[in-house]
């Protein structure tokens, strides 16, 4: 997969070289270009912003900066299979991140990613890029963010851990929170009895049993319990009448 990142901030996009992000880099499975959108300006002081029309606080990002880093990407990864990239352009109005959309990503051949700042990008550089290529953007949550360069970051790490060969062990990729709907069990290790100071904290017996199908039950009676105590809006409501019922997660 190719990955274009568009940003007056390239530094903050480094974590990418980092970690399982970096490794699939080095590996060939992610070929990562971040542009500096600075380098598309026309100007002696490298303008990307000016006043709001129509008035009001902050800056706008300009449109031509844009245009002209959008055409370069474009122009530069038209390799891919793909023609052109599916743009994603995070912002508080998108449609939110999910677990479902991050798999839907990972099967494209090519991303692009713009990270606005002040209070925006002119409109028009939507309008100009819908008439070239699929654009969504994308929330991460209801919060304010100065750009869109962190959840970027978060965005590539959802989607790339996706990617056959990121992960090693793509069975961890199956019981984990929102895979299935449902919120992680807890997880123990050595020691199974932790002298914590003067408190003593054991891990459940079951998990110490060595049986297999006592322990499947108890996980996913925790996810059950986790899930409704936590996130309730993701059970659907079959599951508070039925299995839920028996459990006092109160
Ligand atoms: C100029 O601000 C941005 O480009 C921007 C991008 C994002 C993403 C957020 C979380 O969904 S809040 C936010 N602001």
């Amino acid at each position: 997969m190719r990955l274009d990142v568009v940003t007056i901030f390239p530094d903050y996009l480094a974590p990418l070289d980092l970690s399982l992000i970096g490794k699939a880099r080095r590996d060939g499975i992610l070929d990562v270009h971040v542009h500096d959108l600075r380098t598309f300006t026309d100007d002696r002081h490298r303008t990307v912003d000016d006043s709001p029309l129509g008035g009001g606080a902050g800056m706008v990002m300009k449109p031509e900066p844009w245009a002209r880093a959008l055409e370069h990407v474009v122009d530069a990864g038209a390799s891919q299979g793909a023609p052109v990239p599916h743009l994603i352009v995070p912002g508080p109005g998108g449609v939110p991140l999910t677990q479902a959309l991050a798999h839907e990503l990972a099967q494209e051949p090519w991303l692009a990613f713009a990270c606005g700042r002040y209070e925006g990008i002119d409109e028009r550089v939507y309008e100009h890029a819908g008439e070239r290529m699929p654009v969504t953007i994308v929330s991460l949550g209801d919060y304010v963010l100065n750009g869109g360069e962190v959840a970027v970051l978060a965005i590539v790490e959802a989607v790339g851990r996706l990617l056959p060969g990121v992960v090693g062990n793509a069975e961890s990729l199956v019981e984990e929170s929102h895979e299935d709907g449902l919120l992680e069990y807890p997880v123990y290790t050595r020691p199974a009895v932790w002298a914590d100071g003067d408190v003593v904290r054991e891990v459940p017996p079951v998990l110490l049993s060595g049986n297999h199908g006592a322990i499947a039950a108890w996980r996913h009676e925790q996810r059950l319990e986790r899930t409704a105590a936590r996130r309730p809006d993701l059970l659907p409501t079959s599951a508070t009448t039925g299995a839920l019922a028996d459990l006092d997660v109160r």
